[in-house]
């Protein structure tokens, strides 16, 4: 079946050479990566280098001027149902329901994905490569979040707003998570929470790459770093 990922495969999401330009600006210098199933990639860089742009083209929400993203063999299609359900992004904070409280947003997301694993969903989707479960609702519980379970999100700090939105992130089903910058606007023990996230996923065979500007985070969870902006 084109489009599965098998579990072990060395280069479930390959970027080769991608870059991106826009009305003559370098956005992203031609970069280059594998991620296969189970491991960790670090996306380093300044401020401005490209880490967010890298992560939007390996999503497939930006399309590369130069270079090519494969996702399992296949070049990589946003309009592509299976590859929707098989990429997990935090990459702009997900908008969250204004009038549902968190635990509501967590089922919403639960209940949508588990259609997708019993095949009651379309026939794309059935097809779906989904190698991990994601943590579903319990993704509330990793994140530290039970006693914030019936606040609306405009009840929430900054730093509370972004663990619900990784809790929205992990909860669902993925092959291969993409994330910018997790631990921003987190406390140490809080980051300790993504690390443990990331570990988890990794287990379960999902692909990870990360922007990030925490060497502790890179030290703890990945395998390998990509530095992106340098020449
Ligand atoms: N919509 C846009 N239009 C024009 N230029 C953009 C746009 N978005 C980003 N850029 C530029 O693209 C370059 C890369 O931005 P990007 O957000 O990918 O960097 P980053 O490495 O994630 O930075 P940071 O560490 O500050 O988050 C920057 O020079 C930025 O100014």
């Amino acid at each position: 079946m084109t489009g599965t990922p098998a579990p072990g495969n060395s280069g479930l999401l390959v970027a080769d050479g991608v870059a991106v330009e826009l009305d003559g600006a370098e956005l992203l210098a031609p970069t280059t990566l594998a991620l296969a199933a189970g491991t960790c990639v670090a996306v380093r860089g300044q401020n401005g280098a490209g880490k967010t742009t890298l992560l939007r083209v390996l999503s497939g929400r930006l399309r590369p001027t130069a270079g090519s993203v494969r996702l399992a063999g296949d070049a990589l299609d946003e309009r592509r149902a299976d590859h929707r359900a098989a990429v997990a992004a935090l990459i702009e904070p997900p908008t969250l329901y204004p009038d549902l409280t968190i635990q509501d947003q967590l089922a919403l997301i639960e209940a949508a994905w588990s259609g997708a694993r019993s095949g009651s969903r379309s026939e794309p989707l059935e097809r779906a490569a989904i190698a991990a479960p994601g943590f579903g609702s319990g993704a509330i519980d990793h994140f530290g979040l039970e006693g914030l379970r019936t606040r609306f999100p405009h009840e929430l700090s900054s730093g509370q707003r972004q663990l619900v939105s990784l809790a929205v992130t992990f909860a669902r089903p993925a092959s291969v998570l993409l994330l910018d910058e997790p631990e921003q606007r987190l406390d140490p023990d809080r980051r300790g929470l993504v690390a443990k996230a990331i570990e988890r996923a990794r287990a379960q065979g999902v692909a990870v790459a990360f922007a990030t500007h925490d060497p502790e985070l890179v030290a703890r969870v990945a395998d390998a770093e990509v530095v992106v902006g340098v020449a």
